[in-house]
């Protein structure tokens, strides 16, 4: 029922749009809070949401993909999975997890088999090298965490936003990292949810002292007044957003 699994790696699924330094830091943040803890981050992925994931002003997949690509230059041992943006339509978060959770572990006895050939770009070069250093089946399982904010923790009250299976099969099989959000109050959340409850062990709430609101929504308002977004998103982010003209415009 609990996971003991030690290595991990970190998942974050969202809009991004634009990605900020916010969704680069909680990465940071939650890396060196789990190192703490005594787990291994072997390393990160941020998935962007389909666009058919129906949210006001949301930019083309094609762009939110390029912008996070952009962004992680900063932060290599994270990379971006397009396979969200890839389905014919949106994907539970659940299932995110299930796919790359599956393609990990395919990966993983791949590797140990020494035959198939499977597609390891989705992580960081570093983190395959250790696998094949790593001759104990035991030491190379590897469990994907969703890594989130406590808004998106928040939301699984919203009704009719998430199935109560999906829940409790996050919780159950994946864990959550849970990134404190000013206005949140994580601790209070999950005590009041049975099913979160019952798997607080799977569950870490990082806190984050240095707070920073920076929201995609708040940077993608200023871009519209044409205010000044340095320092909330990467320069590479903002060039990206200034050479395709996005956001110049918002629906009412
Ligand atoms: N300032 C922040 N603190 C903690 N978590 C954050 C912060 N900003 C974003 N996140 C988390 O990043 C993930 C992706 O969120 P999302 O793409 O919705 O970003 P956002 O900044 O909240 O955007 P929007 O304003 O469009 O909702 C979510 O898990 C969200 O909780
Ligand atoms: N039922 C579900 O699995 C479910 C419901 C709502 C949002 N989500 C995901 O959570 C993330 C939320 O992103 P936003 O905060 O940008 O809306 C998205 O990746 C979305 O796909 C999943
Ligand atoms: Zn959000």
């Amino acid at each position: 029922m609990f996971l003991d699994n030690k290595n991990i790696i970190l998942l974050s699924t969202g809009s991004f749009n634009p990605p900020t330094n916010m969704h680069l830091r909680m990465f940071e943040i939650a890396r060196d809070h789990l190192n703490r803890l005594g787990h291994t981050i072997c390393g990160g992925l941020m998935s962007p949401t389909h666009d058919s994931y129906k949210k006001k002003d949301l930019a083309p997949s094609l762009h939110r993909c390029a912008m996070i690509e952009q962004a992680l230059v900063a932060l290599p041992w994270v990379k971006m999975s397009d396979w969200e943006v890839k389905q014919n339509g949106w994907t539970r978060t659940r299932q995110v997890l299930q796919y790359h959770q599956n393609h990990l572990n395919m990966i993983i006895t791949s590797r140990l088999n020494g035959a198939i050939k499977v597609d390891t770009s989705l992580f960081p070069l570093q983190f395959i090298e250790n696998l094949d250093a790593n001759d104990s089946n035991q030491n190379r399982a590897v469990n994907v965490r969703l890594l989130c904010g406590a808004d998106l923790l928040e939301s699984f009250a919203v009704p009719g936003l998430w199935n109560d299976d999906d829940i409790e099969a996050i919780v159950r099989d994946y864990g959550l990292v849970v990134v404190s959000r000013s206005g949140s109050n994580p601790h209070k959340f999950i005590y009041e949810s049975n099913v979160l409850t019952k798997y607080m062990a799977n569950i870490i709430v990082v806190t984050e002292w240095i707070t920073n609101e920076v929201s995609s929504t708040k940077v993608r308002r200023a871009l519209s007044r044409n205010e000044s977004v340095k320092f909330l998103i990467s320069e590479l982010v903002e060039s990206y957003i200034k050479e395709h003209g996005l956001y110049e415009t918002l629906n009412k």
